[in-house]
């Protein structure tokens, strides 16, 4: 419960609509005892009812029936509180998610965060919505049955209550046989939205090789077991519920008991013992809704604490230490993936500012994964990258990325307009300046032919771009964005070697003087680098220049000699 307080607490807002909520579910509750204790009174006063009695208790009982009924609109209230603090939890989450380190973020398959902004976040909603309103509703209405029943005749509540303590130590001891089930039940659910994704994503590439039951049969078996574990779920959440529910319901035999013998020793008249019994009845029915109500609470409450762990998450710092120039510096840098072995062995380099440096080597051999270091997307597992002489990780996002753009190997575009996914570089700059980068990419003509120009709608990613048209644009908008310290991965490995000329005369011309870091496939791309890192199976294995690895370098020799003219 500590969880939703803490989700929740600084938004007061909400918080009083939610309390309002509450109490009037509350009142909606408690109105129904308004006749019973006025009818109980009554009898208590004398042996017959006269008219007028009769007729004020009528109207008393139609009066707290409309009183319910308005009651009962306060649900509304709930509803309000619980789509104001969901929203307003999924911004402050979708928020901390952009904080979040880059390893932690992709630690997680895409279906695990949409089954944990989808159905865990309704799960919360329905927490709000309804859950914690019944449950209070439910025991306060409780604690009042329980008073008039000592009221009437403390022997009988004693004995109806006396299973209570049993049926709720058997309760904390079935759920702990039924919250890992409800820790599974994510798992599974989250893995089946994930294969889900990836079925859809890959459905064209499988109809080419008309094997689209490859993945099929695996989604269709992860379909099984989400089946079964929710069905798990269900029969222990059932037990959790039924065999507490079952003992607390033993109530009534004691209090059968009980009556029997205070009515043969003359304690009890019949006449109250009715009333008792009317009193239990109702009690035992509560006891009854709130056995159903536990189990489900502790399903709603488990997707709060899956919401609530995000914002333990570490935060990527934001505000760090200010230097965000200088030289890169890596000592003895390695990277583990999460695998047995490092992905990046003990790498020590270091990064003129200013300097051109190209990053070459087999596929596989870490280049990325080193741009990616470099960029601060994620630390080394152990050694050090400095920028400046300050570790990267202290510099601060903020800082950091304001004189450092990244330029990935998967061209990252939004739907919308051309003019809208340049202005992500820099939202001050002229059409004119737009249509120069445009330029600069050899995208002109492509350009002059579009019917809306610069307010051109691009798709999904682009998806209404060719992937040399898109691979361009994302050039033109680094190339409008004219940061300190540009880092490439492959930038242009969609484009012909004609087209990359120009685009990358276009870089250099652009960034000159500032520090170029550059993952190439193509050799020709690099010659002119002022500095070659020659990487293999993670590791470095010859720097320096064009000139200087061809006569150190037999890898690089090779390389060489196999690219194409
Ligand atoms: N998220 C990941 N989890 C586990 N291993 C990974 C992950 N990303 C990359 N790897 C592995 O790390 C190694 C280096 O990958 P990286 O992408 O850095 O190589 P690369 O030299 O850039 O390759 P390429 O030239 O083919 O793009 C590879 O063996 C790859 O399989």
């Amino acid at each position: 419960m500590s969880y939703i307080y803490k989700l929740i607490r600084n938004n007061q807002s909400v918080n009083r609509i939610v309390l309002l909520g509450w109490v009037l579910r509350v009142m909606e509750e408690l109105v129904d005892l308004v006749p019973v204790v006025m009818f109980i009174w009554m009898v208590n006063q004398g042996d017959v009812f006269s008219l007028l009695q009769i007729t004020a208790l009528s109207g008393l009982s139609i009066f707290a029936l409309l009183l319910k009924f308005a009651f009962a609109q306060g649900g509304y209230f709930n509803f309000v509180g619980a789509y104001q603090s969901t929203n307003q939890l999924r911004v402050t989450l979708l928020d901390r998610l952009r904080r979040l380190p880059l390893n932690l973020l992709l630690g997680k398959r895409s279906g695990q965060w949409q089954h944990l902004f989808t159905t865990q976040f309704k799960q919360f909603e329905e927490v709000f919505s309804h859950l914690l309103a019944d449950i209070i509703a439910q025991l306060m209405l409780f604690i009042a049955l329980i008073t008039i029943l000592v009221y009437l005749q403390p022997m009988l509540a004693l004995a109806t209550l006396l299973p209570l303590p049993i049926a709720w130590l058997c309760y904390r001891l079935l759920s702990q046989f039924f919250t890992p089930k409800i820790t599974a039940d994510h798992h599974e659910q989250a893995l089946a939205s994930s294969q889900l994704f990836e079925y859809l994503q890959g459905l064209t590439m499988l109809k080419s090789y008309a094997v689209t039951d490859l993945l099929l049969e695996p989604l269709v078996m992860r379909l099984q077991i989400l089946r079964r574990s929710g069905l798990t779920l269900e029969k222990s959440g059932g037990i959790a519920s039924q065999v507490p529910n079952l003992i607390s319901q033993f109530g009534l035999v004691g209090f059968l008991v009980m009556s029997g013998w205070l009515i043969s020793n003359d304690v009890l008249a019949i006449q109250t013992w009715v009333f008792t019994a009317l009193i239990a009845l109702y009690l035992m029915q509560v006891q009854h809704t709130l056995s159903m109500l536990l189990p489900e609470s502790k399903v709603l409450l488990s997707s709060a604490k899956a919401l609530y762990d995000i914002q333990t998450l570490p935060n990527q710092t934001i505000e760090g230490k200010g230097v965000s120039y200088g030289r890169f510096v890596l000592d003895h840098a390695s990277f583990n993936h999460g695998l047995e072995t490092d992905t990046l062995h003990g790498l020590s380099a270091s990064i003129n500012e200013g300097q051109f440096c190209a990053i070459i080597g087999p596929s596989g051999s870490g280049k990325s994964t080193l741009l990616n270091l470099l960029a601060g997307f994620q630390a080394p597992s152990s050694g050090s990258i400095t920028l400046g002489g300050i570790d990267i990780a202290d510099i601060g996002t903020k800082n950091l990325y304001q004189s450092l753009l990244h330029v990935g190997q998967h061209v990252q575009l939004f739907s919308g307009t051309i003019r809208e996914n340049l202005l992500i570089a820099d939202s001050l700059s002229t059409d004119n300046a737009l249509i120069s980068v445009l330029e600069d990419v050899g995208l002109h003509q492509w350009f002059t032919n579009l019917p809306l120009g610069l307010d051109q709608q691009i798709g999904e990613n682009g998806m209404y771009l060719s992937g040399g048209e898109k691979q361009r644009l994302s050039i033109a908008r680094a190339l409008l964005r004219r940061a300190d310290i540009l880092l490439l991965d492959e930038p242009t490995s969609a484009l012909d070697s004609e087209t990359q000329k120009t685009v990358l005369q276009s870089l250099h011309k652009v960034y000159q003087n500032k520090t170029i870091i550059m993952v190439a496939h193509r050799l020709d791309t690099i010659v002119q680098a002022d500095q070659i890192i020659l990487m293999e199976y993670g590791r470095i294995v010859a720097k320096g220049s064009h000139q200087a690895l061809l006569k150190k370098s037999r890898l690089y020799r090779d390389m060489w000699q196999y690219t194409p003219e």
